[in-house]
């Protein structure tokens, strides 16, 4: 009986994601006979610790992350789960994404005082979001929007919408669809509107790239359709330089059979849409592009979006 340690850090979310994967991987060992069981180990991470102060000032990529990280180097944990959108470009040397497993929703929504959508918000009303990328968004579609930023773990945060009189927050689907509460949602901004971040919505198990084990039991866990758009959108990420800390979206979608029958196309075809902005709204760059293999279609996206002038707009967000 092999046992399986699995690091997580300790929000509410992370813990929530974590025991969720689990039991899928446990029915999977059971289908297949693979005998294991599974402990978690609780890890705090630098970003837990300083939620409170202005991360994108702190300025690190992968904050939620290193220290994981080191676990999995240290062998003090086997496997970890990620939200994909936390990942840095890069990981670390010597380990891996065993499996990036289905994308539940990518898109972002608002939850507001009264449960009204976006066009129903007053003028000027204070909207909290502490992402560039939301913010940029927003204000493009919506100039006369107060964004101010919100810190904190989901529960910390649907909290602050009260008590620091917000008219309006926005959070990813994704992590309300997991803890339950998707009946917090106003609206749901549509994937056009709102260009979702890089992996949003989608979980990544990493493992040690030479633990054999691991990657064949987590294989079968893959998502390849999923795999196969995150993928794309990450090739984007690492082409302009980014962290989650930048004004820039992705989402790349395979498109329905029944979509790919009438454009007579392949099923395997990815569509990528992405976005660069800047914080205010006032340029919001966009670009779709589409094609079969995920590394190039992210480069060629990038390259369509330098030629917009998205260099030059990361580099005044960056300082
Ligand atoms: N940046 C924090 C974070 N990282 C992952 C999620 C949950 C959604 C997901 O898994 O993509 C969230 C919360 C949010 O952005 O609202």
């Amino acid at each position: 009986m092999r046992k399986i340690v699995v690091g997580t850090r300790k929000s509410a979310l992370a813990l929530t994601q974590t025991n969720q994967v689990i039991a899928q991987l446990e029915q999977i060992c059971k289908r297949d006979g693979i005998e294991c069981e599974f402990e978690v180990h609780k890890i705090v991470t630098k970003g837990d610790q300083i939620l409170d102060v202005t991360l994108s000032k702190v300025g690190g990529k992968g904050l939620f992350v290193k220290e994981i990280e080191q676990a999995l180097l240290d062998n003090v944990i086997d496997i970890a789960v990620h939200s994909m959108k936390d990942m840095p470009a890069d990981l670390a040397d010597g380990l891996t994404i065993g499996a990036i497993p289905e994308r539940v929703d990518p898109r972002d929504c608002l939850i507001s005082r009264g449960g009204v959508g976006l066009d129903a918000l007053p003028t000027g009303a204070r909207v909290g979001t502490s992402s560039l990328r939301r913010a940029c968004q927003l204000k493009f579609h919506r100039p006369d929007l107060q964004v101010e930023s919100i810190r904190g773990n989901i529960d910390s945060r649907l909290k602050k919408l009260e008590s620091e009189d917000f008219d309006a927050i926005l959070l990813a689907a994704a992590g309300l669809h997991r803890m339950g509460w998707t009946d917090r949602v106003s609206a749901f901004l549509t994937a056009d509107a709102c260009v979702p971040a890089v992996g949003q919505g989608a979980l990544g198990i990493e493992c040690r790239a030479g633990d054999g084990f691991m990657l064949d039991l987590l294989r079968r866990f893959q998502h390849e359709a999923t795999a196969r758009c995150v993928r794309a959108e990450r090739s984007f990420l690492r082409s302009l330089n980014g962290g989650c800390q930048v004004p820039i979206g992705a989402y790349g979608r395979i498109a329905a059979p029944e979509e790919a029958v009438t454009s007579g196309g392949d099923a395997d075809v990815i569509t990528l849409t992405g976005i660069v902005g800047s914080p205010d709204g006032a340029v919001l760059l966009r670009a779709t592009v589409s094609g079969t293999l995920p590394e190039e279609l992210g480069e060629e996206l990038a390259q369509l979006l330098k030629a917009q002038g998205a260099e030059q707009i990361l580099a005044d967000v960056r300082g």
